[in-house]
């Protein structure tokens, strides 16, 4: 419309003529406007629609690999790659993503719209556009690996940050603060010259773009002018350009250009969130995932607690050899078994396996009858209670250390739990809300004493599985924290990994591991 203005204004015309294409160039700029906000403000929603179903799949299927899984990442990286990489995303969703449509669509557009006119012209710009995505991938090439690695390196950065903020203490009992200090800043270093790696690469991809598009718009006015002049008469359909042909064009130009410009300046978003993505997709890649978790409708479990065990057999990678070798194992309802074996026996496998902690390779564990599967694991487990071997305990009231969210649980059930288990004394109402992270101001007894308030307060357990309950504990606390859960156990299955005399001695039925065959021997 600019260019019919101006075209009619050369031939004389009045004000009227200007005026229309005036309106219409002002009418298309306002709806343009208004579409680019409206699409922007629905593309942003959309795209934080996704990022939260790529963050709960990702968070979903790291819930799913097993804790025997020694790939699992670690904390740090885990929550970087969630809370902080994942946000790369939504730049790549909102502004790279559109900017590629575009760069795809108009070009071509503007190339049909010159075509009719000039084809030199339509030539010219044909010419110039695919040098751009040619070099531009060239580069892009680069800039993912160079966005990779800096995201790997954040990752390693704060994973290493949280790990040795957990073990503060000991780095400074062992007086290697300076060793730890000297490394992170070796790593704060490695991370800013991949950064710089990164933006050294955007840079690149803009100069190269806008070399391409100058030269392209350059030639472009170079035919116009010399057209217009008269020096040069081809390159049209017929006749000679008129000045509202060469204006159209002139003013097309950069207009054809500009999309692929949009694409530059929104490349670098295309590296970072497409490692973001792979980054979330890594964290749930595991060969070691738990039981459950699959769509099917867990099956209700009836029957009485009765633990039977066939064959089984499970390994920690193909290329390993079993850890568990055909073992057997029955437990009767209300039964305390100990599992007894050296260090290494496989005793903590054994109880992961039975809690679906871990995938077994053959054999069976059946549960109340039930043998224990995908679609059957989810209600088994609502029965199991389960005390690891260093229980986790939360910075936070004890109320909330002792429910961990789960329905039904009431105050006066957590204060009676904790008088069972004799914490009482410990949590008076002045000292409610001083649990730090970790456990901070708690000594080991007392946490062991927090972790079986925990399952007290679990009514629907009847099998309780316990991971060396009193180890690093002195006699006396050994004793009482003894005490305390073969209370709890009373009428419920209970098998407990052990290196303990004196709380094997206590149980129905000691199971010694083989560490050769794995056997149950007796
Ligand atoms: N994530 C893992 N990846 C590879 N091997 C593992 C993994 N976890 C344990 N193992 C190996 O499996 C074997 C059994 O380990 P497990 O923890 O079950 O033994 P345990 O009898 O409970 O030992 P402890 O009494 O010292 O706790 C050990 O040889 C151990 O090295």
């Amino acid at each position: 419309m600019l260019a019919i203005g101006v075209g009619a204004i050369s031939k004389g015309g009045g004000v009227a003529d200007v005026a229309v294409a005036a309106a219409v160039v002002a009418g298309l700029g306002i709806l343009r406007a208004a579409l680019d906000a409206v699409g922007g403000r629905l593309a942003f929603r959309a795209a934080r629609r996704e990022l939260s179903m790529h963050r709960s799949a990702a968070t979903a299927a790291l819930a799913q690999r097993s804790p025997l899984d020694s790939g699992r990442p670690a904390s740090g990286l885990a929550a970087s790659v969630l809370g902080e990489q994942a946000e790369a995303v939504v730049p790549y969703l909102t502004r790279f993503r559109p900017a590629r449509m575009k760069a795809s669509v108009v070009p071509l557009a503007v190339l049909l719209c010159i075509l009719p006119i000039s084809w030199v012209a339509a030539l010219v710009l044909a010419f110039c556009a695919p040098l751009i995505p040619i070099f531009m991938a060239l580069i892009g090439w680069r800039a993912k690996a160079a966005s990779e690695q800096q995201l790997a390196e954040t990752g390693g950065i704060n994973a290493f940050l949280l790990d040795r903020l957990r073990g503060l203490a000991t780095i400074r009992a062992l007086d290697a603060v300076d060793t730890t200090a000297l490394r992170l800043r070796a790593d704060a270093e490695s991370l800013r010259v991949r950064t710089m790696a990164v933006l050294r690469i955007a840079f690149l991809s803009s100069a190269v773009l806008e070399f391409f598009a100058a030269l392209g718009v350059a030639a472009t006015a170079v035919y116009v002018g010399f057209s217009l002049l008269g020096s040069i008469d081809i390159g049209t359909w017929e006749g000679r350009l008129t000045l509202t042909q060469g204006l159209f064009i002139l003013l097309l130009a950069p207009a054809f250009f500009e999309p692929l410009r949009e694409l530059s300046v929104v490349w670098h978003d295309r590296a970072a969130g497409e490692a973001a993505l792979a980054a979330l997709k890594e964290l749930g890649t595991s060969q070691q995932t738990i039981l459950g978790g699959s769509d099917a409708k867990p099956r209700p479990f009836v029957g009485p607690a009765l633990i039977e065990i066939e064959g089984l057999v499970f390994r920690h990678g193909p290329e390993r050899k079993p850890v568990i070798d055909h073992f057997d194992l029955s437990v009767a309802p209300g039964e305390h078994v100990a599992l007894w074996g050296a260090s290494g026996s496989g005793k903590t496998t054994i109880l992961s396996l039975i809690a679906g902690l871990a995938r077994h390779e053959a054999g069976v564990v059946r549960i109340g009858g039930m043998p224990l599967r995908d679609d059957t694991v989810d209600s088994l487990r609502r029965r199991m209670a389960w005390i690891g071997q260093s229980p986790h305990v939360f910075a936070g009231s004890v109320m909330r250390n002792v429910a961990l969210g789960r329905s039904g649980i009431d105050s006066d059930a957590v204060a009676g739990a904790l008088g069972s288990v004799g914490l009482d004394r410990v949590f008076t109402p002045e000292r409610v809300a001083a649990i730090g992270e970790g456990g901070l101001g708690l000594s080991g007894g007392e946490a062991a004493r927090l972790a079986l308030a925990r399952m007290m307060v679990d009514e629907q357990a009847d099998i309780i599985l316990a991971d060396e309950p009193t180890a690093h504990l002195d006699a006396q606390t050994a004793s009482a924290i003894t005490d305390a859960l073969l209370a709890l156990a009373k009428g419920r299955i209970l098998i407990v990994a052990t290196h303990d005399p004196v709380l094997a001695g206590r149980l129905d039925r000691i199971v010694r591991l083989d560490t050769l065959a794995r056997r149950v021997a007796a």
